[in-house]
C-alpha cells in the first residue's frame, strides 16, 4: 500500500488560525514559535481534516472568535491519486466531505494518523474513562465493526440506566440479552488487541530505556461467561443506583510498570515514558494494521526536558514517511520549517548553509545602513 501524504492543510476561522494554505512535503516538517502562536491548533486541525476525530467537549471551542463557522480542508496524495478531505464545523456540527461526498468520520481512512501530545501522560496519571477512551478509539481504528459495536452497547446502556431509573424491572430480560451480546462482542475484541498492542508498548517502553517492564492487561468488572449472572446478581443495586454497573463500560485499561499500577506508583517521567511507548505502540499498530505508516503529529517536542525521550520522539518522526512536529524552538533535522506567529506560518530557510548567508545579509544590510547613518 502506499503512504498517505498531507500535501497541503487549508483553515479558515479555525480556533486562532488566520486563513490559510499550508504544503507540506515528505519527511519532518518543523513549526516553531512562542507559547499561544497557533501550533497545537495546527496539528488539531490537521488531525481532525485526517480522521474526522477531535477530543474538545464542544465543536463551538474550535470556531474563531466571534465567528459562527469553520472550515479545514486536507489535499492528500496516495499512490499518485489525490483526494480532498474537507471538514465543516458550525452550530454544534461537524459536516464531512471526501472528494466532494458527504461521509461520516467511520467513512475515513481509519490509519492515516498519530498524534502525540504533552497531556498523554494523562492516560497514565489520570482518570479510567480516559484510559478506555484510548483504548475505544484506538479499536474503533483497527475495526470500524468494533466502533460501531460500542456505538449500540453505549446507546443500550444509557437506554437500560433510564429503565432502571424509572424502576422498569419488568423490561430487564430484553435489555441484559441485548447487552451481554455486545459487551461480550467489546470484551472478546478488546482482549484480543490488547495482546498485540501490550506487546508492542512493552517493547517501546524497553527501547525508551526503562528498566522496569510495562505491561497492558484489562480489569474487567464481568467476564462473557458470567456477565448474564453478573447483571441478574446485582440488580437490587442497580436499580437502587438507577445506573449498569457492570459491562465494558466500567472496565480499566491497567498499565503497570515493575509490577505496580503506574499511575500510582510511577514517578512523572516513567509515567511520561509510559505514555509514549503507549502512543509508538499506537503507530506500529496502525500500520500492522493498515500496510502503511500513519502521518505523525507531534506536539511541542520542546516540552521534553529528558534528553532520552526527545531523541526518541525525533528518532520516530525521523522513521515515518511523513510527520510535523512543533515546538518552543526549532526542531532539529526538519526539512522544511515554519515560524508560527498569531495563527500565522511562514516558511523559513532550513540549510544550515542558507541561514548562515540570511545572518551574513542582514549583518552586512545593517552595516550598510549604518554607514549611511554616520
Ligand atoms: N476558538 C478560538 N478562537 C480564537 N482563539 C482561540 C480559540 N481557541 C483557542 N484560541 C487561542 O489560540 C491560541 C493558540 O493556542 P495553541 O494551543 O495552538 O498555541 P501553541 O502555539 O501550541 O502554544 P504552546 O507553545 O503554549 O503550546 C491561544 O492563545 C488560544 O487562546
Amino acid at each position: 500500500m502506499n503512504p498517505v501524504r498531507l500535501e497541503s492543510l487549508s483553515t479558515l476561522n479555525y480556533r486562532n488560525l488566520a486563513p490559510c494554505t499550508l504544503r507540506f512535503g515528505g519527511g519532518v516538517t518543523g513549526v516553531y514559535g512562542e507559547n499561544g502562536a497557533g501550533k497545537t491548533n495546527l496539528l488539531e486541525a490537521i488531525y481532525l481534516a485526517l480522521t474526522g476525530q477531535t477530543d474538545v467537549g464542544r465543536l463551538e471551542q474550535l470556531v474563531q472568535s466571534g465567528e459562527s463557522e469553520a472550515y479545514v480542508r486536507a489535499d492528500l496524495e496516495s499512490g499518485g491519486s489525490l483526494s480532498v478531505q474537507e471538514v465543516g464545523l458550525g452550530r454544534g456540527r461537524r459536516q464531512l466531505k471526501v472528494d466532494g461526498v458527504r461521509v461520516r468520520a467511520g467513512d475515513l481512512p481509519r490509519g492515516s494518523a498519530v498524534w502525540i501530545r504533552p497531556e498523554d501522560s494523562e492516560l497514565v496519571f489520570g482518570s479510567p474513562s480516559l484510559r478506555r477512551a484510548y483504548l475505544d478509539s484506538l479499536l474503533s481504528r483497527l475495526s470500524a465493526r468494533y466502533g460501531q459495536q460500542l456505538g449500540r452497547y453505549e446507546r443500550t446502556v444509557s437506554q437500560r440506566n433510564a429503565a432502571l431509573k424509572g424502576g422498569e424491572e419488568w423490561a430487564m430480560s430484553v435489555w441484559d440479552d441485548a447487552l451481554v451480546k455486545l459487551g461480550t462482542e467489546i470484551i472478546t475484541f478488546r482482549r484480543r488487541a490488547l495482546t498485540r498492542l501490550g506487546e508492542l508498548a512493552t517493547g517501546a517502553n524497553a527501547a525508551l530505556g526503562s528498566r522496569k517492564t510495562l505491561e497492558l492487561r484489562l480489569l474487567e468488572t464481568t467476564t462473557p461467561e458470567t456477565y448474564a449472572a453478573d447483571l441478574t446478581g446485582r440488580r437490587a443495586e442497580e436499580l437502587a443506583r438507577g445506573s449498569t454497573v457492570s459491562g465494558p463500560h466500567r472496565d480499566d485499561l491497567v498499565l503497570t510498570l515493575g509490577g505496580f499500577s503506574a499511575g500510582e506508583y510511577a514517578s512523572r517521567g516513567e509515567g511520561r515514558t509510559v505514555a509514549l511507548a503507549l502512543r509508538r505502540a499506537e503507530l506500529e499498530l496502525l500500520a500492522e494494521r493498515f500496510g502503511e505508516q500513519p502521518i505523525l503529529l507531534i506536539d511541542d517536542f520542546s516540552a521534553e526536558l529528558d534528553p532520552g525521550r526527545r531523541t526518541f520522539l525525533l528518532e520516530l518522526a525521523a522513521g515515518v514517511p511523513q510527520a510535523i512536529v512543533t515546538g518552543t524552538e526549532r526542531p532539529p533535522g526538519a526539512s522544511a520549517q515554519f515560524w508560527a506567529q498569531s495563527g500565522r506560518f511562514t516558511p523559513v530557510a532550513v540549510s544550515e548553509k542558507k541561514a548562515e548567508l540570511e545572518t551574513e545579509l542582514e549583518a552586512t544590510e545593517l552595516e550598510t545602513e549604518l554607514e549611511e547613518v554616520r
